[in-house]
């Protein structure tokens, strides 16, 4: 987190009195100047004011944010809900999320968005019309970040969730964040921030405390004293403050307050000597904990979709906790996703791609420890690598972190988030947004329409034309599968066909399509719930869940079927499809169809 986040957290925290006004200002659409000079009587909570802002976000999620795309209704979404078709023993025989149906009946298949959306889970939008608010606005992940939050918490959002998805009608996967073993700071005796002003003295501490004395801060790792030295710089959340030690004694390392600013529960610390950033033995601390692990076997037992590890440092840890998981979860059914947060990521970043089932560029941990003025330049890097390497990958951190507080984005923060899109990342995630800003579902309104507008651009503009992707396997079944995937893109963009249609048990020719990035939306047709929630993260892909039957010939016509009784495609559409499903010997095809 940045400078920026600090303040903001800090405006946050205004006096009661501000909430009607916010209100007024969501749906009239005043300026942030305006939002600063609220003044009111008696301190109010952050939660409280998240509770009191829930008018303030349904408002702000009912009025289009820039003025492009048709909002999604209730009521089509609850009418989708109602008119699954459904077999004879009451399943029904095509599952689709509810809002990206809607989606497509309104808007049409051309302007359905690609790229995908990811909010992190907090006080914010923990409750379940909040949860609810954020899968009608299209979230496509929850993220529950392990650093926060108690199991109960966690359990119960997890829950929440998935009652949302079979009631509901939604699919909204999940991912777990670990919290990893980096050096952070304590909790303030459930304060939400605290201030270090400048000239402070504060002790960083070891010791186990049940309450804070006032500015003193705990230190998770033990090792802390001894590695510190005097004169170095402590660092909190790269930046945000910062503080300069001048004497240790026994536990306690006493420090002076150099950049004031606020702090954060359990905010990330490093240590600088001479302007480097100093790795002794807290490098040796494993990526994943022994808390992390006890968090795994509980996102295991959850059934969550993704797990996401913090602070990757090598292949080996990716490789050990995929194993781990196929162990315990014998259909593999959790992506692994690795945070690429720390120089040593860098340094083993293609081994590190090529073994995960995924990347996120954390820019908020990244910034902390590569120059600032490397980050873009590192994340097209990222981006670009994890197509080439057929991994959807996600961008995230500080996308619209003006909207913590304020109800409309900076212009360079739109800027940002487009340029995120135009680079094809698989998906965009919110952070302190959406888990403990003030307008979440204005936030992800925001991410949808700015990604809606940069989609069409790119393709009004060919930019798929320049895309030139290097061979994946020398495998020859995965080199014929590779190449009718491309080739059914360009057909399809050629075409101008209405979608690509593809048969997969494991998801397999549906990553392999989106890889390809084609102009028209992607339907992956699924038989296990586990991998349609999966292929929710990447790009393009529109995931069903579907019986399959013995041929080709027959699933195509059952889909057909199945899609015109809910009225998502009539007579006359041309779509190509593709199967991986059908086996080795058979002759795989490229079918172009036009809708009986
Ligand atoms: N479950 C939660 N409970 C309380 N606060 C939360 C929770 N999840 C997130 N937050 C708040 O939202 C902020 C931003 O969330 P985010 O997930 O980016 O965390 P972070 O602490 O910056 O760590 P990370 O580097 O893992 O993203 C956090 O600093 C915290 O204040
Ligand atoms: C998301 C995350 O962990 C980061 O940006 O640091
Ligand atoms: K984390
Ligand atoms: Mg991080």
């Amino acid at each position: 987190m940045a400078q920026g986040a600090m303040m903001r957290v800090q405006q946050a925290c205004v006096p009661a009195g501000v909430h009607g006004e916010l209100a007024g200002m969501a749906s009239t659409g005043a300026t942030r100047v305006a939002s600063v000079s609220f003044r009111g009587k008696g301190a109010v909570s952050l939660s409280t004011l998240k509770c009191r802002s829930a008018r303030v976000r349904r408002v702000a999620a009912t009025s289009a944010v820039l003025g492009l795309e048709k909002e999604v209704s209730e009521e089509a979404v609850a009418s989708n809900a109602a008119a699954k078709v459904e077999d004879v023993q009451g399943v029904p025989a095509m599952e689709v999320d509810a809002v990206t149906e809607a989606e497509l009946k309104e808007n049409g298949f051309r302007s359905t968005r690609r790229t995908k959306l990811i909010c992190t889970i907090g006080p914010a939008t923990c409750a379940p019309e909040q949860l609810e608010a954020l899968a009608m606005g299209g979230m496509n992940v929850a993220r529950i970040n392990m650093c926060h939050g108690t199991r109960e918490w966690h359990t119960q959002v997890i829950r929440s969730i998935r009652n949302l998805n079979s009631e509901k009608g939604y699919s909204v996967a999940i991912m777990m964040d670990t919290e990893g073993s980096e050096i952070h700071m304590g909790d303030f005796n459930g304060a939400p921030s605290v201030k270090a002003e400048d000239g402070e003295e504060w002790n960083f501490t070891v010791r186990k405390l049940e309450t804070v004395p006032e500015r003193t801060t705990v230190v998770n790792y033990d090792g802390f004293t001894e590695d510190v030295r005097v004169g170095d710089e402590l660092l909190v959340d790269g930046g945000m403050v910062r503080f300069e030690v001048i004497e240790k004694i026994g536990p306690d390392v006493k420090c002076i307050c150099t950049d004031p600013g606020l702090l954060l529960p359990r905010a990330n610390l490093t240590f600088w000597r001479e302007g480097r950033l100093v790795r002794e033995r807290n490098a040796m601390l494993p990526t994943i904990s022994s808390k992390d692990w006890i968090d795994i076997d509980f996102g295991i037992a959850e059934g969550v979709d993704f797990i996401a590890i913090s602070f990757v440092r090598t292949a080996e840890v990716v490789k050990h906790l995929k194993s781990y998981i196929r162990a315990r979860a014998p259909n593999g059914s959790i992506g692994v996703f690795a945070k690429i947060e720390s120089s040593d990521s860098l340094k083993n970043l293609e081994e590190i791609i090529r073994v995960s089932d995924g990347a996120m560029v954390a820019r908020g941990d990244l910034g902390a420890q590569i120059p600032l003025e490397q980050v873009p330049s590192v994340q097209q890097g990222i981006v670009n690598l994890c197509r080439e390497l057929n991994k959807p990958v996600i961008v995230a951190s500080q996308l619209l972190e003006s909207m913590i507080e304020y109800p409309t984005p900076t212009r360079a923060e739109v800027a940002d988030v487009s340029e995120a899109v135009r680079q094809r990342a698989d998906a965009l995630m919110l952070s302190g947004e959406s888990a403990m800003g003030l307008f979440p579902e204005k936030a992800l309104s925001v991410l949808r329409t700015v990604s809606l507008r940069m989609e069409s651009w790119c393709r009004e503009n060919k930019q798929h034309a320049s895309d030139r992707l290097p061979e994946l396997s020398s495998v020859l079944q995965d080199r014929i599968s590779e190449n009718i995937c491309n080739a059914a893109s360009q057909m399809a963009n050629k075409l101008g066909v209405d979608a690509i249609f593809v048969y997969t048990r494991r998801g397999y020719m549906a990553s392999l399509l989106s890889r390809s990035r084609p102009d028209c939306p992607i339907f992956a047709f699924t038989d296990t719930k586990s991998v349609r929630q999966r292929l929710n993260l990447q790009w393009g892909l529109i995931p069903f869940r579907l019986d399959f039957s013995g041929d080709m010939e027959s699933n195509l016509r059952r889909t057909f079927a199945l899609l015109k009784a809910r009225g998502m495609m009539k007579s006359g559409d041309l779509i190509v499809a593709v199967s991986d499903i059908s086996s080795a010997d058979l002759l795989q095809s490229i079918q172009v169809r036009r809708i009986p």
